[in-house]
């Protein structure tokens, strides 16, 4: 039996999210939530992108934080879209408050068809770089880091959920892979400078590391906005193609995964089953 238990399509939203605004966001969210499933009935899947829900700024995320429950305006946004549509949303990322420690993180949330949530993801790996003359950003300024791996099981199969900069970082697919995943899915933003650096390079090596599909999915760039989303969401298969991109404005885009494929991969270059953990560490035993 596949990891992937059939054919699926899915839907990545590169919607100009980031306004000041949360109803703005959820408005537009939603429209082209309505459009994607209009042009591709059938479709199972809806990726949304990083920070979706309000302004990707250091400065912001305190701000628009939100306590995780049924009544705080994104958890009840995303629940009801995923149910009034009848798909697994994975639902980009919001600022999530926990009252307990105060902390604040770059969150994940996960519903399945009938509106329930069935995961989380905090962004593990802030995104802390200081490049001279392309971008400073230090999320760490006011987030706090995750600190669990995230694999989440659907009735299509297992997939694995990283944030952005989290992609950088193998052993997160890794260890999803190993737990039995078809894909890698990462909200995503990446930007101006390092986008053309490596955001397809990347995609493209956690798909070939562990041959599952990864599924990118940024911000459509705003012309004038604070931070210049790269853009670019991206399917990649198994085998490491890019089947789907988009370009840098409001776009969805679509691709149907296949079973077949990962088998395939699977069984012509048979990585997943040489490994040899004699000489180094599977890194999916111990991790959180
Ligand atoms: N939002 C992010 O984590 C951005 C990551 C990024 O741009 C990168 O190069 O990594």
């Amino acid at each position: 039996m596949s990891v992937l238990k059939s054919k699926i399509k899915v839907a990545l939203i590169q919607f100009a999210s980031g306004m000041p605004d949360k109803a703005v966001n959820f408005k537009n969210c939603r429209k082209f939530v309505a459009e994607a499933m209009r042009q591709e009935p059938g479709t199972s899947l809806v990726v949304l992108p990083e920070c979706f829900n309000s302004t990707y700024a250091a400065s912001e995320f305190r701000k628009n934080a939100e306590v995780i429950e049924q009544s705080s305006p994104s958890v009840k946004f995303l629940s009801d879209l995923a149910r009034d549509y009848k798909v697994t949303l994975v639902g980009g990322t919001i600022p999530e408050l926990e009252p307990a420690s105060n902390n604040v993180y770059n969150t994940c949330l996960i519903f399945d068809k009938t509106g329930q949530l069935i995961g989380r993801h905090r962004k593990v790996h802030l995104f802390d770089v200081d490049i001279p003359g392309g971008i400073r950003f230090k999320e760490s300024d006011s987030l706090t880091g995750g600190d669990t791996s995230t694999t989440i099981d659907t009735p299509h199969g297992k997939f694995g959920v990283g944030v952005c900069y989290d992609m950088r970082f193998p052993e997160l697919a890794t260890v999803s892979a190993r737990r039995g995943a078809f894909a890698m899915i990462y909200p995503s933003a990446f930007n101006t400078t390092t986008g053309p650096l490596h955001w397809h390079l990347l995609a493209r090596a956690r798909s070939v590391d562990n041959e599952l599909y990864t599924m990118l999915c940024s911000p459509a760039r705003v012309p004038g906005s604070g931070y210049q989303a790269y853009g670019h969401s991206l399917v990649v298969d198994p085998q490491g193609n890019i089947i789907a991109e988009a370009g840098q404005g409001e776009e969805i885009i679509y691709a149907e995964l296949d079973p077949e494929k990962i088998d395939m991969m699977r069984n012509m270059i048979p990585v997943t089953r040489q490994t040899r953990f004699d000489v180094y560490h599977d890194v999916s035993t111990d991790a959180k």
